[in-house]
């Protein structure tokens, strides 16, 4: 059989490819003359599998799209309080390289614009780094999210730092205002070659994808962040990653994304798929024309918006029935899928609504891939009811998917590797 996904990429491709509308970067001399005939889309499954049409392998420079990744090293690296102490996470509504700092607190609105971006390259690693060893730093977490080591473009840096006139301007703003603490210079020194890295949309997808895939790579599994700062960052590429489109892009694409004025443009759908586009023409807030036409036609064709999720709980409840008969039969409340708080309700609902008059109830997690921690709550919190109204109850887990599976309070769970072993009555010889 033909590969079904880089068929379609490669038709949506087609669609876009007569748009010659808007231009390459021109504040950046080494961006202005790219070659704009460059068109290329990657999706990387949480797997590792990457499907990708046209040119996915050729490298360009990451620019803002680095921001979120090195967000979430510092992030990682200093800390929440220490971070968020310094740049916000409000949406600004404004160009990305606006002069503008929150009033009041003098921190940039959010680590999404050049402000935001430039003071969190000063976070990235630990406090007493060296000005090389923070760019180190920076490199060797990219090279994680992407999943093999990534290198610069020593030509584009130095086009970008000759004219780095804005971002010097907004780094003294921010130094005046002790966002920053170091020289200024050298901050932006550092940041511009942050932005200079080269990748390829194949690179950018697995970055993506490491994002969605709550901080694991899926090529290398390395956890290259713990979970919670994915959620952070996600949260802010949602509401600020496309900067003045960003109101529009949530409503239109609703996937989280981040651009950079290369022309690259990436989407992270959680629990989903890594998504990369490159064309290098950009639009007036300096994201690439194609590349936002076809993160559209994705978004649209595939279901992919983040508000558009479906109902995951009916399922959860896969049967209730009774195994034996006698002093013996057993309840089983048979559960599938993942599970969180509406999936676990359906349970609790079940429970109450049809109580066992069985002694012996199994829940049995066979089918059970995830249980998240509401849920393992409130399925403990069952068992220990059913154990406190007189009731055996097991857990049929064969592998372990319920953590510490203890109800406490004077419940009891008797874990099982399957129905079979919660059937048999206590004491039996096979
Ligand atoms: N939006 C971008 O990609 C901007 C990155 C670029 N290096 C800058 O600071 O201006």
């Amino acid at each position: 059989m033909r590969p079904i996904i880089p068929d379609y990429l490669a038709e949506v491709l087609g669609d876009v490819e007569p748009d010659t509308s808007g231009e390459p970067a021109g504040y950046i001399p080494e961006l202005a003359t790219a070659d704009t005939k460059y068109l290329g889309a990657a999706f990387a499954m949480l797997d590792g599998e990457v499907y990708g049409a046209g040119d996915i392998d050729i490298e360009f420079t990451i620019q803002s799209i680095s921001k979120p990744f090195v967000y979430a090293l510092a992030l990682s690296d200093r800390g929440f309080d220490s971070v968020v102490a310094k740049v916000g996470v409000e949406p600004s509504g404004e160009a990305f390289n606006e002069i503008s700092l929150e009033s009041g607190t003098g921190r940039p609105l959010n680590p999404m614009i050049n402000a935001g971006a430039i003071t969190v390259h000063s976070l990235a690693g630990a406090e007493d780094l060296d000005p090389a060893g923070r760019v180190e730093r920076v490199l060797r977490g990219l090279s994680a999210f992407a999943g093999r080591r990534l290198k610069m473009d020593e030509a584009v840096y130095a086009s970008e730092i000759e004219h780095a006139h804005r971002n010097l301007a907004i780094a003294h703003m921010l130094r005046s205002h002790d966002i920053l603490t170091g020289d200024a210079r050298t901050v932006v020194d550092g940041y511009t070659r942050q932005c200079s890295v080269l990748v390829t949309a194949r690179d950018l997808a697995m970055m993506a994808a490491t994002l969605a895939n709550r901080g694991m790579n899926p090529l290398s599994g390395e956890q290259v962040v713990p979970e919670a700062v994915v959620r952070q960052v996600l949260s802010v590429m949602f509401s600020c990653g496309m900067y003045d489109a960003a109101g529009d892009w949530g409503t239109q694409v609703g996937i989280p994304a981040k651009s950079g004025v290369a022309g690259g443009l990436i989407g992270a759908l959680p629990g989903q798929v890594g998504i990369a586009t490159f064309s290098p023409r950009l639009d007036v807030h300096g994201n690439s024309v194609r590349g936002v036409s076809l993160f559209e036609r994705f978004s649209s064709d595939m279901g992919l918006h983040v508000m558009e999720v479906p109902p995951a709980a009916l399922a959860v409840l896969r049967s209730n029935h009774v195994v034996g008969s006698g002093p013996n039969a057993l309840r089983v409340l048979e559960l599938q899928g993942g599970i969180g708080f509406a999936g676990a309700e359906r349970v609790v609902k079940e429970a109450v609504d049809n109580p066992p008059s069985e002694v012996k109830v199994a829940l049995d997690l066979t089918r059970v891939y995830s249980i998240d921690d509401v849920a393992r709550r409130m399925l403990l919190e069952i068992a220990r009811r059913l154990t406190l109204s007189g009731h055996d109850v097991y857990l049929v887990d064969p592998e372990s998917i319920m953590k510490d599976p203890d109800p406490g309070d004077g419940g009891r769970v008797t874990v099982v590797d399957s129905v079979d072993q919660a059937a048999i009555p206590m004491g039996a010889v096979q």
